[in-house]
């Protein structure tokens, strides 16, 4: 296992949860508080030296940057960056209850009343992200993550946060998340709108929930765009007419005619079973600072609150910042909060 020394005293690494392109994810303790955290180590080596390098270390600190804009009760949320000659370190919070593909494989696939359940937490989080200007650009059951309450989360802006308004086309050719859940004018290779984009993939992503197969699925890769740009998918018998009606509506080949997040925010199939009202897209979460987990803070580095209130407000994505949103989820769960006394 190789050592960061600049882990050393805040986070004990154990297993590997994840392989993405730049790195890895392990699964880690942080250790004033002894709860796990993920932490996605992306090695500078791997950035591309090719004149994308720069869209790589772009890329990068754009997901960082997008990720310390978005606070939402279904994103993953960032707790600290720290930088190094070699690496970059993102400390996230953990989802003990792994994939929602895994989640699906298990169950073969979702009724209607589970599906809507995710469904909508899957929508509110996306609609969120773009009403702040960002998109996704890889939405998939693996990024999609179960907490403690079985809730989703998703994970994973590395391949997008793209500002709305689509990228140009040779940006294209870096990322274009998983080709299956790709929109057609993404695999086209035309100018597109990422948020539009991430319609299509809702689509994808709810067809797989409530088939337990992928829409869009060949051996053959230019079978599978010849089907993906045509459209063409198939359609089970015992989907209900309102399942089939909903999902039509996301896989609309054409960009123009694709149903929009607003319209699915308010969509019936998503109003329906135990749901009346329409997905709330806001965060729950507001600015006002913890009493209790400040309180503890200061106790435990022999400062006072004001000082602590004062270093959280700077945001600096720092180990005051991961302790301090590790103590709120822990509070969150009932869970008695108490940093790890000095000897
Ligand atoms: C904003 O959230 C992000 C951004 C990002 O760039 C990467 C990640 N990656 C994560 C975060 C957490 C986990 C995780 O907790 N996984 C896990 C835990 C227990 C059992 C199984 C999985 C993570 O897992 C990597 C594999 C997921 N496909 C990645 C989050």
């Amino acid at each position: 296992m190789p050592s960061y020394p600049v882990l050393n005293g805040f986070y004990e690494l154990q297993r590997t949860i994840g392989n993405g392109g730049f790195g890895k994810v392990k699964q880690a303790v942080h250790l004033l508080t002894g709860e796990h955290v993920a932490i996605k180590i992306i090695d500078k080596a791997k950035l591309g030296v090719s004149d994308t390098s720069e869209s790589d270390v772009q890329r990068i600190a754009l997901e960082i940057k997008a990720m310390k804009e978005l606070r939402h009760q279904y994103i993953c949320q960032l707790y600290q960056v720290i930088e190094t000659e070699h690496h970059y370190f993102l400390v996230l919070e953990y989802f003990c209850n792994g994939e929602l593909f895994d989640y699906i494989v298990n169950r073969n696939r979702l009724s209607e009343d589970q599906a809507r359940h995710f469904f909508r937490q899957i929508v509110s989080a996306v609609a969120y992200i773009h009403k702040r200007g960002y998109c996704h650009r890889d939405l998939k059951p693996e990024n999609l993550l179960l907490d403690r309450r079985d809730n989703l989360k998703l994970i994973d802006f590395g391949l997008c946060a793209q500002p709305k308004g689509g990228i140009s086309v040779e940006q294209l050719g870096t990322a274009c998340g998983s080709p299956a859940y790709a929109a057609p004018e993404i695999i086209g290779g035309q100018n597109y709108r990422g948020d539009v984009a991430d319609v299509w993939s809702l689509g994808v992503l709810l067809y797989a929930l409530l088939c337990g197969c992928l829409p869009f699925d060949d051996e053959n890769i230019a079978t599978m765009y010849m089907k993906i740009q045509n459209g063409i998918y198939h359609v089970p018998t015992w989907l209900s007419i309102e399942s089939i009606n909903f999902i039509r509506s996301m896989l609309q080949v054409d960009p123009a005619r694709r149903i929009r997040i607003d319209d699915i925010l308010r969509h019936r199939w998503l109003m329906s079973g135990p749901y009346t009202e329409a997905v709330q897209w806001e965060s729950t979460f507001n600015n006002k600072l913890d009493a209790t987990c400040i309180g503890e803070m200061a106790l435990y580095h022999k400062v006072t609150v004001s000082e602590i209130v004062q270093e959280l407000s700077q945001k600096r994505y720092d180990y005051t910042t991961a302790t301090y949103f590790i103590l709120l989820d822990m509070i969150s769960r009932n869970k008695a909060i108490r940093l790890n006394r000095r000897h």
